[in-house]
């Protein structure tokens, strides 16, 4: 009788999120279709962070489990904080630095196991240490970018060179980015304040450590990883794709984006919405098709008083309609009754808000965006043009892409982190987006969510990158 083949092996991967809602969110929506194509999946997280997990954990009973690790101690953090939402900037070094003290608990815990072995593990771009602990857990590394390959390629390029501002040179000191296609420039102003921090931080013993943290992070990924994956896709970033690029350590670099979910019934995603979708869509439903601003920052920018008046007071000049969420910390800059003057045409919502379903709905017409890379993806799957206002990080990036290439975003005002843009101009700016003068514009959007939906159906480009992938770890085992 002949020996019945052994069945083959399903491959173990351990996913390591960085603890910032635009990083997690992600990440576990690539998790759900690495669970969904069969994988068996460890989800690393610390206690106050697990809820973040339950949807995941919730659709992939079997595949899916969680390892709750608690939050390192003794870091710079104050205790009990284990989420950069809301956040300032600044504090991202630090959670970057605390955080790679996971590495001594998960390497315990997947010695505890020797029968069941790691043969990946997937690691936010921000947890740059589990690329040697991949290593040393003889599994292949896999660095996951939330954000756009031009937009990753630039921290790790600036790291890599450790590029500087000659000391007699302003904000307007331009540096530019000769590896990658196309000779992107920036300016200083508009270069991440990580780096900025690298570059400035004392040389006390607390931050030469988080300093080392930081740099060591981009060299881990690109020295130590076995390939990149990126939310993004084709039709979007295709010319950073063609070839590998000097900044990403020439690594394979997967496109399998947008992974987010066409929708968002519940409107819950990352957090209890402080309006219920259904009520947000039908304070919608009052405005003809198209005429609405959706405007909103992410989950971490806060803005000033300054910014707030200044966005504010374009807002009631432009006399067009919009939605303005503002995060719950931050929720003291709204200026003292502006909301009744413009209730008749303007909601502002204070908390979160269930920003997938709101981008969906067929009377939002633009979103006023920081340009995070999630609501750039969100955006452009439900063929709404943006108004870039770049703010720190990839924003800057992420926007020339947007307006200069795609052309599928208008500039809102030059941007950067506390900088209050001129109201009248950004008045003009919200009126002519809503006007005939945005049509272009909107046309393009449309275009790009069509091809967003078929980059990630059968036959499409980001399709095929995650089979393949997926393809790759399975020959792991
Ligand atoms: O009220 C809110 C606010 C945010 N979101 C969601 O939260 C996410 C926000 O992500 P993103 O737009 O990328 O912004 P940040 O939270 O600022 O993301 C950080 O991480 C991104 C990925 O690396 C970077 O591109 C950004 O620059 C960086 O600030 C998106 O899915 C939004 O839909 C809501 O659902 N409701």
């Amino acid at each position: 009788m002949e020996k019945a083949a052994a069945p083959t092996p399903t491959p173990h991967v351990l996913v390591i999120p960085f603890t910032a809602q635009g990083h997690t969110l992600p990440l576990l929506d690539f998790a759900a279709l690495l669970a969904a194509r069969g994988l068996r999946l460890t989800v690393v997280t610390t206690p106050a962070n697990l809820p973040l997990l339950s949807p995941l954990l919730a659709a992939h009973p079997a595949a899916v489990r969680p390892l709750t690790l608690p939050f390192p101690s003794g870091t710079l953090l104050p205790p009990g904080l284990e989420n950069t939402k809301g956040c300032a900037p600044q504090y991202f070094p630090v959670f970057l630095h605390a955080l790679a003290s996971l590495r001594d608990p998960i390497l315990a815990w997947a010695r505890s196991q020797p029968d069941d072995p790691v043969a990946a593990v997937i690691a936010d771009f921000f947890c740059g240490w589990a690329q040697p602990l991949a290593r040393e857990l003889g599994a292949a590394g896999i660095v996951f970018t939330p954000s756009g390959v031009l937009g990753t390629a630039i921290p790790h390029s600036l790291f890599r060179r450790l590029v500087s501002r000659p000391p007699d040179c302003g904000d307007e000191f331009t540096v530019s980015f000769p590896a990658i296609p196309g000779e992107p420039a920036f300016q200083w102003r508009e270069i991440s304040m990580m780096y900025k921090w690298f570059l400035e931080a004392g040389d006390d013993e607390q931050a030469t450590a988080v300093r080392e943290s930081v740099r060591q992070n981009f060299l881990w990924n690109v020295q130590e990883s076995w390939v990149i994956v990126s939310n993004t896709f084709r039709a979007l970033e295709g010319r950073y794709l063609e070839t590998p690029l000097e900044d990403m350590g020439f690594k394979r670099i997967w496109a399998v984006g947008p992974v987010a979910p066409e929708t968002d019934p519940a409107g819950t995603r990352g957090g209890e919405a402080a309006v219920a979708a259904a009520n947000l869509g039908a304070w919608l439903d009052a405005f003809p098709e198209g005429s609405v601003v959706y405007v909103c920052f992410g989950s971490q920018a806060v803005l000033t008083p300054a910014v707030a008046a200044a966005l504010a007071e374009a807002l009631e000049r432009s006399a067009v309609p919009f939605v303005w969420v503002v995060s719950a910390g931050n929720s003291g800059v709204v200026p003292e009754g502006f909301e009744a003057r413009v209730s008749e045409r303007g909601l502002v919502v204070r908390g979160w808000a269930p920003q997938v379903a709101a981008l969906r709905h067929a009377a939002v017409g633009w979103f006023m965006t920081h340009c995070g890379w999630n609501s750039v993806l969100e955006a452009a799957a439900a063929g709404v043009p943006m108004l870039a206002w770049p703010m720190t990080a990839d924003q800057f990036a992420n926007a020339q892409l947007l307006v200069d290439e795609v052309r599928v975003a208008v500039r809102a005002c030059a941007g950067g982190f506390g900088v209050a843009p001129d109201a009248g101009e950004l008045a003009a700016v919200l009126r002519d987006a809503v006007g005939t003068k945005g049509h272009g514009v909107r046309a393009r959007a449309k275009e790009l969510a069509a091809e967003a939906a078929r980059a990630v159906k059968e036959g499409g480009s980001s399709y095929a990158d995650l089979e393949a992938l997926v393809h790759e770890i399975r020959k792991l085992c």
